[in-house]
């Protein structure tokens, strides 16, 4: 908790390191991991909440008594962990961290497990229909802007707004791709003892334990990735290009998931991928993720194109843009991310992500397709900024029914032509898609 809230760092990367060095295994492991990634997701609405036990400013409690009252407070509120007990261990991590405040700590925590979750909701949240921002905000913990954003993505609809809230407060599932050519999914599923995904061909859910003990990732056959990133990069590999199919770009490759399934499908239609990533490590990522697949890796900037030989102008029949985003639809995922992410980071992505999309347009010859893609439902980032980027390029482009062009039969896609995936209704990442074709 201190090395997200003080140093910045990211718990998904942090917490299992940690976990090996103490040698938390098995439930132990479960337990802190629910505990860290549920304290850090509510986080907002916790402070709120000690904020009024207290009776004083978040801003005015020492920051480590602040996170020891965090993971208190979600233990009451939000666990079965017996109140006594979770009291009784917070107030231990206070004695150890700063033992001046430890009858502090002990009565802002009485004071907050005397009201349940609802109740102190209800205690401080506007009334039913005033203010239902600010209420959803509370409620499922979430900044307000966010709430907005997600909102304004499901047409101001309030009952599916919470709903889409609540599922990013859910462990969201691991799920895997069997490299097409390489592992089937059914085949995959057998042997990790998972089940065959609902819509993409290459998905494999997995029960649980640790997807780096698995032979087929180990060997390469297999990777991580969301049900999602597969259905948007399948969804380029089967729209329909005129006349020559064999090279192919990813503008926005690192780390390499989606390279990784492109690779493998261009490998069995005879193409070739080309994936460009701008920062060294991240490519080094993708070249480690494609490993043995007809795929070359560069390290450039992807707005270079027609400026360095290996990024032609109308040298490319299919492209793909993930372009870098505020991660908005990855929010279950990455648990403090919701409240480190601010609204002043949009215009900064929203330029790039149109320059990246303006450079697809360029790079993909007329007849060919380019899908631009972001893990975010934030209108800015999907919709408007393809509207734009479409009136901004000097070359002609028609946008496809991206929903004709995902595998599966995935329901509620709403009117098209682009492609809105959500947790809560199709239990992938909310990924954006939209496909555009090139004129002459
Ligand atoms: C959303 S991620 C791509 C995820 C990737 N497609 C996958 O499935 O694993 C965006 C990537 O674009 C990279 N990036 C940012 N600016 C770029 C640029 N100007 N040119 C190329 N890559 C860029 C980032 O470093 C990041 O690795």
């Amino acid at each position: 908790m201190a090395a997200v809230h003080r140093d910045d760092a990211y718990a998904n990367l942090v917490l299992p390191k940690m976990l090996r060095e103490r040698g938390l295994r098995g439930r132990d492991a479960a337990f802190a991991t629910e505990l860290t990634y549920g304290t850090l997701r509510l986080t907002g609405t916790l402070d709120a909440i000690i904020a009024a036990a207290a009776d004083r400013d978040m801003a005015r409690i020492d920051p480590p008594v602040r996170d020891a009252l965090r993971l208190g407070a979600y233990q009451l509120l939000r666990t079965r962990v017996a109140p006594h007990g979770a009291a009784s261990t917070t107030v231990d991590l206070v004695r150890a961290v700063a033992p001046g405040a430890v009858g502090f700590a002990n009565a802002v925590l009485r004071r907050v497990g005397e009201q349940d979750w609802d109740s102190w909701i209800d205690r401080l949240a506007p009334a039913d229909g005033t203010d239902p921002v600010r209420r959803l905000a509370l409620e499922h913990a979430h900044p307000a802007w966010i709430v907005r954003a997600i909102g304004d993505a499901l047409r101001a609809d309030v009952d599916e707004t919470a709903r889409a809230l609540a599922a990013d407060n859910e462990a969201p599932p691991v799920q895997l791709t069997a490299r097409p050519g390489l592992v089937t999914a059914a085949e995959l599923a057998e042997q990790v003892g998972g089940e065959v995904g609902r819509y993409s061909p290459y998905a494999v859910y997995l029960p649980g334990g640790a997807p780096g003990d698995i032979p087929a990732i180990r060997q390469g056959r297999a990777h991580v990735q969301d049900e999602g990133s597969q259905l948007v990069a399948t969804a380029l590999a089967n729209a329909p290009v005129d006349g020559r199919d064999e090279r192919w770009l990813d503008l926005c490759a690192g780390p390499g998931g989606k390279a990784g399934l492109l690779g493998a499908i261009a490998a069995q239609r005879g193409a070739r991928l080309t994936a460009v990533e701008v920062t060294p490590h991240r490519a080094e990522l993708v070249e480690n993720a494609t490993r043995n697949l007809p795929v070359t890796v560069v390290t450039a900037d992807g707005r270079d194109v027609g400026a360095i030989e290996e990024l032609p102008e109308q040298g490319f029949d299919r492209v793909l843009v993930d372009a870098p985003c505020t991660g908005l639809g990855a929010l279950r995922r990455r648990p403090e991310s919701r409240w480190r992410r601010q609204p002043t980071d949009l215009p900064p992505l929203t330029g790039l992500q149109r320059e990246l999309l303006g450079a697809a347009i360029r790079a993909v010859r007329p007849g060919g397709v380019v899908a631009y893609v972001t893990c975010s439902p934030h209108l800015v980032e999907t919709d408007v900024g393809v509207t734009e980027a479409c009136r901004r390029s000097e070359h002609p482009v028609d946008l496809l029914d991206a929903r004709a062009l995902l595998p599966g039969d995935v329901p509620d896609l709403g009117g098209g032509p682009s492609v809105q995936l959500w947790p809560h209704r199709h239990g992938t990442d909310a990924m954006f898609l939209a496909v555009l074709r090139r004129g002459e």
